[in-house]
């Protein structure tokens, strides 16, 4: 893992966008295409701000969540609300979405549907990844009931339910984001600082962001 600190959170956005951005046109010039899977929560509207206004051929990217709240688009706990008024806006309007939310009561319902639509873009080109205080990452939760099954399982997506979240979720595997060809984490503040530090001498089964550390760069601002 490296870990890449800055002076300030707003330096950070900018820069880890800089630098999406140009692992992107560095996949697209490899293969013709590119994909990118983002987190959703409170962390990453200002990287989105300002990858949505870089220039590249945003018409060869998918994106997709690395985890979605099972709730319509409409809700403001939607990641896909984030998204689109975020990151779907000036020149990455013109990305392909690919939504890990379909309309259903149960994630369960729907997941073989949407499994089907992300196979043909896996493995991903470049993911960014968030993580809460209790140490989760996408939708990998401490204490959630398929906790195991993300962590080890072959599977391309989950449903997960825990204590540490309001609404069922889906949640892209372990093994999609360790397979990515690039890992960015993106975190602020002292508190989850000091989880990713305790995380590092943690399982995964405590501390799932551990699962996905190796090879990963985490890019931290005090504020
Ligand atoms: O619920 C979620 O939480 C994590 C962390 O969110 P943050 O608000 O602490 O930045 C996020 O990465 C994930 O995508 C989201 O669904």
């Amino acid at each position: 893992m490296e870990f890449v600190e800055y002076a300030d959170a707003e330096m950070m956005m900018i820069d880890l966008a800089d630098k999406l951005a140009s692992e992107l046109r560095a996949a697209i010039a490899a293969d013709g295409r590119a994909s990118l899977a983002v987190p959703g929560g409170t962390t990453p509207g200002p990287v989105f701000d300002t990858l949505s206004a870089i220039s590249l051929d945003w018409d060869k990217v998918h994106v997709m969540l690395t985890d979605e709240r099972w709730v319509p688009e409409t809700s403001e706990r939607s990641n896909t609300g984030l998204l689109k008024r975020r990151l779907f806006t000036g020149h990455a309007a013109a990305a392909h979405y690919l939504p890990l939310y379909a309309e259903a009561e149960r994630p369960e319902e729907k997941l073989d549907d949407l499994e089907q639509s992300l196979a043909p873009h896996l493995p991903l080109s470049v993911v960014l990844l968030g993580m809460g205080a209790d140490m989760h990452t996408a939708s990998i939760f401490p204490g959630a009931d398929r906790l195991e099954d993300a962590l080890r399982g072959d599977g391309v997506l989950y449903p997960m339910r825990a204590p540490g979240a309001p609404e069922p979720r889906i949640t892209l595997s372990a093994k999609v984001l360790n397979d990515a060809m690039r890992r960015h984490i993106v975190i602020i503040g002292a508190e989850k600082r000091a989880a990713l530090e305790k995380a590092q001498g943690l399982d995964p089964e405590e501390a799932p962001v551990a699962a996905i550390l190796k090879g990963a760069t985490v890019h931290w601002a005090e504020g």
